[in-house]
């Protein structure tokens, strides 16, 4: 036989498996008593209701009936699923109660695949780094070795004139200032992002993050 529904939220002792009829629930559809059910388990929103940060209303409409549709187009957040079972009066009759899911948290943790993926890349970038780092090695060892020769086998760099046709070469002197600014401008930007990715402090780069996050039902399982 199945257990009985023994009291309220209201009257104190609760049996949280007692199992409720439709019709039972359907007797719960006002504010002076105020039943749902969401995910084949019974809530007494009595005391609650006029709290619910979602509003009285949405309650009202819903009372005494299975609201597990509207409460999960609400998309409630981790710390109401939690809230809720304080509210349990029983269990739906022949529904089988579903454990509620938290929607994901959103942080700027990434998941553990998320930092699998980036395990994986900073191991291939590791050896490239090394080799990046014996590159420039032994372009300094030569710089300092023949670095006078080099230097003086170097045709001799003018600096642009603002005015076209004006200083050492005009065309060429143009385009060279175009070019070490444009090298300045850059090397100013990356130093910028750099900065601002490691004040930022989190594992992962920011522009790796979407614009916008949405709340309860995020595709993002960032943990
Ligand atoms: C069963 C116990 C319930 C608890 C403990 C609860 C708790 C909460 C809480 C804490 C919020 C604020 C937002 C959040 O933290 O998620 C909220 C919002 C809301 N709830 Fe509930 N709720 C319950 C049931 C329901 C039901 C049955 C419905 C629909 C019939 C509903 C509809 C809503 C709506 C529409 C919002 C506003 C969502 C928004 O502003 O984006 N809630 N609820």
């Amino acid at each position: 036989m199945s257990p009985s529904v023994t009291t309220t939220a209201t009257t104190g002792v609760i049996n949280k498996n007692a199992i409720i009829t439709l019709a039972q629930l359907g007797e719960h559809k006002d504010v002076q008593s105020l039943w749902v059910a969401v995910h084949g388990k019974v809530y007494d929103l009595t005391s609650f209701a006029s709290d619910h940060p979602g509003g009285i209303d949405v309650l009202k409409d819903t009372a005494g009936t299975d609201a597990t549709e509207s409460f999960e187009y609400a998309g409630h957040t981790v710390g109401a699923i939690a809230t809720m079972a304080k509210f349990q009066v029983g269990r739906l009759e022949g529904s089988q109660p579903e454990e509620l899911e938290a929607p994901p948290k959103v942080g700027l943790i990434p998941s553990p695949v998320q930092k699998q993926t980036e395990t994986m890349t900073s191991a291939w970038v590791r050896p490239t780094t090394l080799l990046l780092a014996l590159a420039t090695g032994f372009v300094l060892l030569v710089l300092i070795k023949e670095g006078s020769h080099i230097i003086a086998a170097l045709p001799a760099i003018t600096l642009p004139s603002l005015r076209p046709g004006q200083g050492a070469d005009g065309k060429f002197a143009f385009l060279a200032g175009l070019f070490l600014a444009g090298s300045a401008g850059l090397s100013i930007l990356i130093s910028i992002y750099w900065k601002f990715n490691k004040t930022l402090e989190h594992e992962k780069s920011v522009f790796l993050y979407p614009p916008v996050i949405s709340r309860g039902t995020t595709s993002l399982n960032i943990k």
